[in-house]
């Protein structure tokens, strides 16, 4: 694949600017990333394969990353990197809209692939609900994409420069004061969404076939036996509200690439398997054989949950 002179990356979690760092290798001469924290942190992206390290610093009390984009937005300006890859996290995502705005462009989303063809940056991404893909290219000399999950994987760290973290050049970063900022005036921790699906090797994901939130427990018993995170339809998350909304999986949610994804009481309406749809393997239980699940799973059980869960369970913990 040929290469674009300068990539740069931008995330906010340390797993995410790695698989950046690294798809950033593959696709440019020359890794830009822009990190804020300690110069510890900035340290680290040049261990993962940053040749520059655009280090804004740690956040001030009170300041929102958001407020950055000024600043961010001045340094593409004047650094013109051909293409710019962000984490597609909430706060990722509202950035890049920003920054797009800022240099009169417009942001692709959740790229799936990024193929560079004669220096012409061409994104394919999903469009209509998951229904099909299309391929664009962005106007202006920034592309601007977030990026979907399991597009590229994180190297060992270091990699990229073979260990000698003082390699990549780390440039300090002044921060621009934005005409209108966003001030924090309270914050408060949110039961339940400490969870990174896309980290998981193993995902349970439940659906509308639990009958009652009670029932849970027996996914969550099998989850703990098999060393799965547990995932779920956005129903669960969106309609009757038993799970936080960062473990629904799919389109609008959490889009998977782990090794296993077992799918239990889910239909597998497309919304829900361009989330799933990338993993190494794919088991589902449901109780209907004509569930369109069953087409895209590599293994099927046809059965009631309530009593395939505490059966499979069973099996594990007696073979122990
Ligand atoms: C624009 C848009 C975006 C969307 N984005 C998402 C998204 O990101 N993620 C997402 O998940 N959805 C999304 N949806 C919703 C999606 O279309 C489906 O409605 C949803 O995924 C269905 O969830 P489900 O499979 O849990 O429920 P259902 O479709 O109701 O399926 C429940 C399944 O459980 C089975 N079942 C019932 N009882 C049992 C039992 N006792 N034992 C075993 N099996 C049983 C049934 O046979 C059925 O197949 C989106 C929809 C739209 C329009």
């Amino acid at each position: 694949m040929s290469q674009v002179k300068k990539v740069w990356v931008l995330a906010e979690k340390t797993d995410a600017l790695a698989q950046l760092c690294a798809g950033g290798r593959q696709l440019g001469e020359e890794v830009g990333a822009l990190v804020w924290g300690s110069r510890a942190e900035a340290e680290k992206a040049a261990a993962y394969g940053a040749d520059k390290v655009y280090w804004l610093g740690s956040l001030e009390q009170g300041r929102m990353l958001e407020d950055y984009h000024l600043t961010i937005s001045e340094l593409l300006k004047k650094e013109t990197p051909d293409l710019l890859l962000v984490q597609p996290s909430r706060r990722g995502k509202h950035m890049a809209g920003r920054l797009a705005a800022g240099l009169g462009t417009s942001v692709i989303v959740d790229a799936a692939d990024i193929t560079i063809v004669q220096g012409d940056i061409q994104i394919k991404h999903m469009v209509y609900g998951g229904g099909a893909f299309r391929v664009e290219r962005a106007f202006g000399p920034t592309t601007i994409t977030t990026v979907g999950a399991g597009i590229f994987s994180a190297p060992a760290e270091a990699s990229g420069h073979q260990g000698e973290i003082d390699r990549g050049e780390i440039v300090e970063v002044e921060f621009r004061e934005p005409a209108v900022s966003v001030k924090c005036l309270e914050k408060k921790s949110k039961a339940g969404a400490e969870v990174n699906l896309n980290a998981a090797k193993r995902v349970l994901g439940v659906g509308r076939g639990f009958a009652e939130q009670a029932d849970l427990k027996m996914a969550e018993e099998l989850a703990g036996l098999i060393g799965a995170e547990v995932g779920c339809s956005r129903p669960i998350a969106e309609g009757v509200n038993w799970m936080a909304r960062e473990r629904y999986i799919g389109v609008s949610g959490a889009m998977l690439k782990p090794e296993l994804y077992l799918a239990i009481g889910i239909s597998g309406q497309v919304q829900h398997m361009v989330g799933a749809n990338q993993a190494k393997t794919i088991i589902a239980i449901n109780k209907d054989k004509g569930a369109p699940i069953f087409q895209q799973a590599d293994y099927g059980i046809v059965g009631d949950l309530s009593k395939i869960l505490p059966a499979l369970s069973g099996l594990i913990k007696a073979n122990r």
